[in-house]
């Protein structure tokens, strides 16, 4: 079954703390940040915290996922590091082309042929924080067999349109709308971008709403605050839960006698409406509303 990334929490490299009570939230993904929250002067210590936090601390609850820098600053030492550690994708900030994807996948083949790793076995992401990086999402998210998903990283994208971010998202309704379908197009994740004003729970709120309806797996995020009320939004309703049971069980039934459609309630059920109750299901279960046994 795909895995859920509804809540992809940013924690900062250099701060050790937050690095041990990480797994402690329940983010779907754990996003450890060696880029824009660290310091020039931390780089290097920040680094080595990750690399010993992922191989001593268990987050085998959750995702892994470093933020490195780009390759023209110090992103082959985080490849390594990273790499070297375990660490299950490597996220590729401020990613404008194709090839910024390409020369990141060759640096990580070198570190796992390097360490006898098998090849492929790190993924990748890919943000896209700028005009030139949005106009290649396309090429972008077909890029590399190792890519799982791209995201948008607003705050860097809104000061490259310069314009800044307002309540009702606008501004970003091109990038994340060409984001989603390139990366529904290519067949991998399309993750949302952090909101930073951490005590505007409404507005917060609202935003996740939005990017819910438009399609997205989840939302980068980066406080533990900001978790549970993804989860809440992400959640189906009774009703959603029990539509989508009726959708399975009805399905199975006429595939056993040896048909793809049929009507339930007056609705023609088919494919596409299996794969929406399939996927209602899977969050249903992520929420703990019903169990793994029951459907
Ligand atoms: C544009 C970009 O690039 S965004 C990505 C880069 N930015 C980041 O990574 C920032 C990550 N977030 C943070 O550093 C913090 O949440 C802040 C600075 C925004 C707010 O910090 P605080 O005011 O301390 O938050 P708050 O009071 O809610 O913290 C509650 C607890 O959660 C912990 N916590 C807060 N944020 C995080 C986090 N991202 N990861 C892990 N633990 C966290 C705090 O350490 C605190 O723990 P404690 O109770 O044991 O002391
Ligand atoms: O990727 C994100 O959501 C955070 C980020 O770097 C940005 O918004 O510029
Ligand atoms: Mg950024």
């Amino acid at each position: 079954m795909e895995r859920l990334r509804r809540t992809m929490m940013f924690v900062p490299g250099a701060n050790a703390a937050m690095l041990r009570d990480a797994p402690l939230y329940g983010a779907d993904s754990i996003m450890f940040d060696l880029e824009d929250a660290v310091s020039l002067k931390e780089k290097d210590s920040a680094r080595t915290l990750v690399h010993f936090a992922l191989r001593t601390f268990d987050y085998s609850q959750s995702e892994t996922v470093v933020r490195i820098n780009t390759l023209d600053t110090v992103g082959k030492l985080d490849i390594e590091a990273m790499v070297l550690a375990g660490a299950n994708v490597i996220r590729l900030p401020k990613t404008e082309t194709a090839q910024d994807i390409v020369d990141v996948d060759e640096a990580i083949t070198e570190v796992e042929m390097k360490y006898g790793i098998e090849v492929g076995t790190t993924k990748m992401m890919a943000a896209i924080e700028s005009a030139e990086g949005v106009l290649n999402a396309r090429e972008i998210a077909k890029a590399s067999p190792r890519l799982i998903g791209i995201a948008l990283g607003a705050e860097d994208y809104v000061t490259n349109m310069k314009t800044k971010r307002f309540a009702d998202g606008q501004e970003l309704f091109f990038a994340r709308s060409y984001i989603l379908h390139s990366a529904r197009a290519a067949g991998i994740a399309a993750i949302d971008t952090v909101y930073s004003d951490v005590e505007n729970v409404g507005g917060f709120a609202r935003e996740v709403e939005l990017i819910k309806q438009l399609g997205f797996d989840g939302k980068s995020v980066i406080n533990p605050r900001q978790i549970p009320i993804v989860n809440h939004i992400y959640a189906p309703t009774e009703q959603e839960i029990q539509n989508a049971k009726e959708v399975i069980w009805a399905i199975r039934e006429a595939e056993e006698k040896g048909s793809g459609v049929i009507s339930l309630k007056g609705k023609m059920v088919d494919k596409p409406i299996v794969e929406r109750a399939e996927r209602v299901i899977a969050l249903a279960k992520a929420a703990k509303l019903i169990s793994e046994e029951e459907i």
